[in-house]
């Protein structure tokens, strides 16, 4: 769809995934992305590991390392959302006030936590950290050795080794439109 035909919401609004690593979250971003460009609105997506190797490589997984990183990325999206955009970002984001912040500074929200067991993530591995992590040779995996704060009242709740990525998309889409965002 060219960009004068594109559909443009007078509000927008972020969908926030997250998750530990291999849970689903890219997957699910690029299904989103595609799914809501099919229908002709203007979708960006905001991905940690991608903001982390394009800004700050160094950066590291520290407490305050992820929290600065993640503050940067609400920052992004809310001038994304707030200019009518559909802003999907994809970011473990494991401290549960930092995704209160960024719901409050956001506004539009639907914080959906993509789920998946430890065994199914070990199992995929899609970037071998699992491994490594076993073998000692990375600290702090998050949801493995390291903190993962689970999200207690999640607009959306997803099971990736229990649903498709398009009934993924469904669930997501279903709740926006409930929350009258679409
Ligand atoms: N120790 C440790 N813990 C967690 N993740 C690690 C770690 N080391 C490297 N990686 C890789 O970093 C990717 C990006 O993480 P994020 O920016 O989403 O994380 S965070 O919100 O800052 O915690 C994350 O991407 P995903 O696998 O897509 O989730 C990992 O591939
Ligand atoms: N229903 C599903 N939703 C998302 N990912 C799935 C699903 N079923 C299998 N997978 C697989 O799980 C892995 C998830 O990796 P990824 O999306 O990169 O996770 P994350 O971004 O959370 O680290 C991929 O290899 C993907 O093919």
């Amino acid at each position: 769809m060219s960009e004068k035909t594109q559909k443009s919401l007078e509000n927008g609004f972020t969908i926030w995934l997250t998750g530990p690593s291999g849970a689903g979250k890219t997957v699910l971003a690029h299904a989103l992305k595609k799914k809501l460009k099919s229908m002709g609105y203007g979708v960006e997506i905001l991905d940690g590991d991608v903001i982390r190797k394009t800004l700050y490589p160094e950066l590291g997984f520290s407490k305050e390392a992820r929290e600065m990183h993640n503050r940067i990325v609400i920052h992004m999206a809310k001038l994304l959302s707030r200019n009518g955009v559909i802003t999907i970002v994809s970011l473990i984001s494991p401290y549960k006030a930092v995704r209160e912040y960024a719901r409050k500074e956001i506004g539009n929200f639907i914080e959906v936590y993509v789920y998946a067991p430890l065994e199914v993530r070990i199992q995929r591995d899609p970037k071998g950290l699992y491994k490594k992590a076993m073998r000692g040779e990375i600290k702090g995996l998050t949801g493995y050795d390291g903190v993962y704060e689970e999200p207690e009242n999640p607009e959306v709740k997803v099971d990736s080794s229990k649903m498709t990525p398009e009934e993924e998309v469904e669930a997501v889409l279903e709740k926006a439109k409930e929350l009258g965002y679409l």
